[in-house]
C-alpha cells in the first residue's frame, strides 16, 4: 500500500500556521547526541519520517530513544557500535551523520551509503577526505564504508565546495579528536550553527560557526544537555510561497526572517505583499499579478536550492519569462515535467529552466519525484482548476510535518488516500 494526496484547487488559504523545527538541523542534531556520555533532550522535533528512521538507527545502536509530542530524549550511555546496514540507512540522506559521530566516539564505523532525494549525483568524497585528514582509513567492503582510526588527530581541512553535509560530518568526527581542527571554506547554513550550539552545550570547544572558517579544539568527554531546534526555514519558505499563490491573509509563525532574506527579496520583487511582525510573517494575497523574476541558487545566504522547486511552481503564475539557474544540483528539475503535466510551460536547458507565464494550471495525476518536487506540486494543486493527485507522498513526509493538517486548517481541501501498489 502507498499513499496519494488529492487536492481540490481554488480554495483560498486564510489563518495561521506554525512552522516546525528544522529538518536539516534535526537530522544532524540526533546523530550528534551519540557523542555524549549522558542523556540529551531536544525540543521542537518535527514529526517527519526522517526522524522516525533516525530513531530506528539509534535503537539499533542500543541507545534509548523516548519521543513525546515534539521532544526527544536520547540516552546514549549504553551505546553499542554495530554495523549500520539496515533499510533505515536508505530512508534518508542524513544517516551519513552517524559516520562522523560514530567515528568521533568509537574511532570505527561500518555503514552503507545513505539515501535521500535523488537530485543528480550526490557524492560524499569531501566527507571521506575530511575523515582521512583526521587520520581515518576508509574502505568500501561488501557495499559498506568501513572507517577506522587508531587515533584521530586535528588537522587543517579545506573543502573544495562549502558542503553542508561534509562540514557537519567533519565537525562530528573532530569534536573529540586530539588537538585542533580547522575547516576552511566551511558551509555557513543556519543549521550548522544550530548543531554547533548543541555540541557546545555538550562541552565541545568550537569557534567560527556561521563563518567560512570553523575551529575545533578536541575535548575528551561530552555530556548531556537540553536544546531547542531552530525553525525550519525551508518549510517557512514553502508556506510563504503557498500563501502568495493561494492565500488571502496568512500568518506564518515561528520564523527567523533573517534566514529567509533571499526568498523574501525575490517574493517582493515578484510583487508579493508581506509584513514582518516579531517572529511571524503575514502574507497578503490581494496581488496575484506577479512579476517574472530570475533566480540563481547558491549556498547560504544565497537563494536556497531547497526552495527553488517550490518557487518554480509560483513562477508559473508570473507574467512573462522567469529564468532559474541551479548551481548546487544542476539536475534538480524533475518537478518541471510534473508541473508541465498540469499546464505549465517550462523549458529545460541543462542546469537552467525557463518558466513562461502566466499559465492556468489544471488538476492532473502527478508524481512527487522528490521532497521539494512534492512541495511544488502541493502549491500547484492549491491553485489548479480541479483535482490534483500527487503520488509518492512518502517523499513529502520526509520533510513536512503534518502538512495535510496544516493546509486543512488554512482552508485547503485535501485528502490522503491509501492505494494498492
Ligand atoms: C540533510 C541536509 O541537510 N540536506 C541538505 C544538504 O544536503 P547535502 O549535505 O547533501 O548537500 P551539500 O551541501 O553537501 O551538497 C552540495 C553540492 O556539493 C556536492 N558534494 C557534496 C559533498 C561531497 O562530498 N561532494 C560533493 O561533490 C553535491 O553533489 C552538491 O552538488 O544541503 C543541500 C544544499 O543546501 C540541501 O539541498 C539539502 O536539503
Ligand atoms: C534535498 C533535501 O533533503 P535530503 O538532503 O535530506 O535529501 C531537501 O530537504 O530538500
Amino acid at each position: 500500500m502507498s499513499e496519494i494526496i488529492a487536492i481540490e484547487g481554488g480554495h483560498k488559504l486564510n489563518g495561521t500556521v506554525e512552522i516546525s523545527g528544522a529538518k536539516n538541523a534535526t537530522v544532524a542534531l540526533i546523530p550528534a547526541i551519540i557523542l555524549a556520555d549522558s542523556p540529551v533532550t531536544i525540543y521542537g522535533v518535527p514529526e517527519i519520517s526522517d526522524v522516525d528512521a533516525l530513531a530506528v538507527l539509534l535503537e539499533e545502536l542500543n541507545c534509548t530513544v523516548l519521543r513525546s509530542h515534539d521532544s526527544l530524549i536520547v540516552d546514549p550511555s549504553r551505546m553499542e557500535n554495530v554495523p549500520l546496514v539496515s533499510d533505515a540507512v536508505d530512508k534518508l540522506r542524513a544517516s551519513y551523520y552517524l559516520m562522523g559521530a560514530l567515528l568521533g566516539k568509537c574511532k570505527k564505523v561500518v555503514m552503507k551509503a545513505p539515501g535521500g532525494c535523488f537530485l543528480g549525483p550526490r557524492p560524499i568524497d569531501l566527507h571521506i577526505k575530511g575523515f582521512e585528514a583526521l587520520g581515518a582509513k576508509v574502505e568500501f567492503v561488501d557495499g559498506a564504508h568501513v572507517i577506522t582510526a587508531d587515533r584521530l588527530v586535528g588537522a587543517k581541512i579545506y573543502l573544495d565546495f562549502a558542503s553542508v553535509g561534509a562540514t557537519i560530518n567533519i565537525l562530528l568526527a573532530a569534536v573529540k579528536a586530539e588537538g585542533k581542527t580547522v575547516i576552511e571554506n566551511a558551509a555557513k547554513e543556519p543549521e550548522i550553527i544550530d548543531v554547533v550550539n548543541l555540541l557546545t552545550k555538550m562541552g565541545a570547544k568550537i569557534r567560527g560557526a556561521g563563518t567560512d572558517t570553523i575551529t575545533i579544539e578536541g575535548v575528551e568527554h561530552l555530556k548531556g544537555c537540553t536544546h531547542e531546534i531552530i525553525p525550519d526555514r525551508i518549510e517557512a519558505g514553502t508556506f510563504l510561497i503557498m500563501a502568495a499563490a493561494a492565500g488571502e491573509r496568512v500568518i506564518i509563525q515561528n520564523i527567523i526572517p533573517q534566514h529567509l532574506e533571499s526568498l523574501i527579496s525575490k517574493l517582493k520583487e515578484m510583487g508579493v505583499k508581506m509584513e514582518n511582525v516579531g517572529d511571524s510573517i503575514i502574507v497578503y494575497g490581494d496581488n496575484k499579478n506577479f512579476n517574472a523574476v530570475d533566480v540563481r541558487t547558491q549556498v547560504y545566504p544565497g537563494f536556497a536550492t531547497d526552495l527553488q522547486q517550490p518557487l518554480t511552481a509560483l513562477l508559473t503564475q508570473a507574467n512573462g519569462q522567469s529564468q532559474v539557474i541551479e548551481t548546487i544540483y544542476p539536475e534538480r528539475f524533475r518537478h518541471c515535467e510534473q508541473l508541465n503535466k498540469m499546464g505549465a510551460n517550462i523549458e529545460l536547458d541543462e542546469s537552467m529552466c525557463f518558466i513562461n507565464g502566466k499559465t492556468p494550471l489544471k488538476g492532473a495525476k502527478v508524481e512527487a519525484t522528490d521532497l521539494r518536487c512534492g512541495a511544488a506540486l502541493l502549491i500547484a494543486g492549491l491553485i489548479a482548476d480541479g483535482i490534483t493527485e500527487i503520488s509518492n507522498v512518502y517523499h513529502i513526509d520526509r520533510g513536512y510535518a503534518n502538512i495535510d493538517q496544516k493546509l486543512i486548517t488554512l482552508g485547503a481541501v485535501i485528502r490522503r488516500i491509501k492505494v494498492d501498489d
